[in-house]
């Protein structure tokens, strides 16, 4: 399981300190030294909402310097130029800084690209209603390959806990989830959140999940004035790019940050080996210790070390099966 790892941006190249070894100062220094730091929590149309890392907000659009280069939510910006934050002001974004991780979506029918759609997030909040609807492992699944790849925390959320069928649902899932080491929360309306809140502390944390399973409630719940629809059937189709860019916000208390993700299906996967993919189902991957070199892993591999495993009755078939499933669809396919 990936272990997590805190935000070190104060340990990046930016670092401007009389190291101990030879190399001049001036090598490491960035070249708008007199830049202010930055996060971006929102994007729309090349304008980019920046929280200052002195406090206070500007909007910022690219400078010409940048290029092409995406700026996408959750980046680490340096920013010159107009930071008073005043109406009407605008801030230009000079440099990136480095990512500790990125998400991912799947790409678009008319765009075979994967994007990114998140830099630098800790934690990948998977959302998952007990019952209405019931749990999806195939989405869980490729939620977790997800996050393993980009070593970004998996957290499953469990909501509607408090409607019949949730304890059935919840052993359901959590024996097909036995063998991973996932960290869980469950919550419902009567309850407070506070497991969860502990959780998101201190962490940037992407929120993800299918249409209907209380995202929105949630996120009502844990950012106060965040005012999302709730109990809307939501009618996101592929034409409305509008609603799709994730925007980050902050939880109550100040500690600690939330992206909602709306009208994101799924995370591009295309990038991700067959081998990396394993790293989803840790509890299949001792068998392709076993596998000839060079294994597919499909379901026609010959002497393929993933059956022979579930054949000894050391792993499920059903999680095999999930696994395979996940192999086929990589480029973003329906599962
Ligand atoms: N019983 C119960 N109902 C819940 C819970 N959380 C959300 N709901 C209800 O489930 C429905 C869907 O909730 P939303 O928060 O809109 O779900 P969503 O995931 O944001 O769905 P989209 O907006 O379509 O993406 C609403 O009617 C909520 O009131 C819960 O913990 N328990
Ligand atoms: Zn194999």
């Amino acid at each position: 399981m990936a272990t997590v790892r805190r935000r070190e941006y104060d340990e990046d190249d930016v670092r401007v300190r009389p190291g101990r070894g030879s190399r001049p100062r001036t090598r490491i220094r960035p070249r708008h030294a007199d830049s202010a730091g930055g996060f971006v929590v929102g994007v729309d149309r090349g304008r980019y909402t920046c929280v200052l890392d002195e406090g206070g907000t500007v909007t910022a659009m690219r400078a010409r310097e940048m290029g092409r280069k995406s700026v996408v939510v959750g980046d680490r910006v340096a920013m010159v130029g107009d930071l008073s934050g005043a109406a009407g002001s605008l801030a230009r974004i000079v440099r990136i800084e480095p990512r500790r991780s990125v998400l991912r979506r799947t790409a678009d029918d008319d765009d075979n690209t994967e994007r990114v759609i998140v830099a630098n997030a800790d934690q990948l909040v998977i959302v998952s209603s007990l019952q209405d609807p019931p749990p999806r492992t195939g989405f869980i699944d490729r939620c977790l390959v997800a996050a393993y790849d980009a070593d970004i925390e998996p957290l499953l959320c469990l909501t509607k806990a408090d409607l019949p069928a949730a304890d059935e649902a919840r052993a359901e899932l959590l024996d097909y989830y036995a063998d991973l080491d996932l960290p869980r929360v469950d919550t419902r309306p009567d309850r407070p959140l506070t497991e969860l809140v502990d959780r998101l502390a201190g962490q940037l944390s992407v929120l993800v999940g299918h249409s209907g399973v209380g995202k929105s409630t949630l996120v009502n719940r844990l950012v106060p004035g965040a005012d999302r629809a709730v109990g809307v059937v939501s009618a996101i189709g592929k034409g409305r790019h509008t609603s799709t860019s994730a925007v980050v916000l902050p939880l109550a208390g100040g500690d600690g940050w939330l992206v909602d993700t709306p009208g994101v299906r799924s995370f591009g996967l295309a990038h991700v080996s067959a081998e990396s993919l394993l790293s989803g189902f840790p509890d299949l991957a001792e068998g392709a210790a076993e596998c000839p070199s060079g294994c597919s892993h499909d379901p026609d591999a010959l002497d393929c070390g993933l059956d022979a495993l579930v054949a000894a009755g050391r792993a499920s078939a059903r999680r095999l099966a999930s696994y395979r499933r996940l192999l086929a669809s990589r480029s973003g396919a329906e599962w």
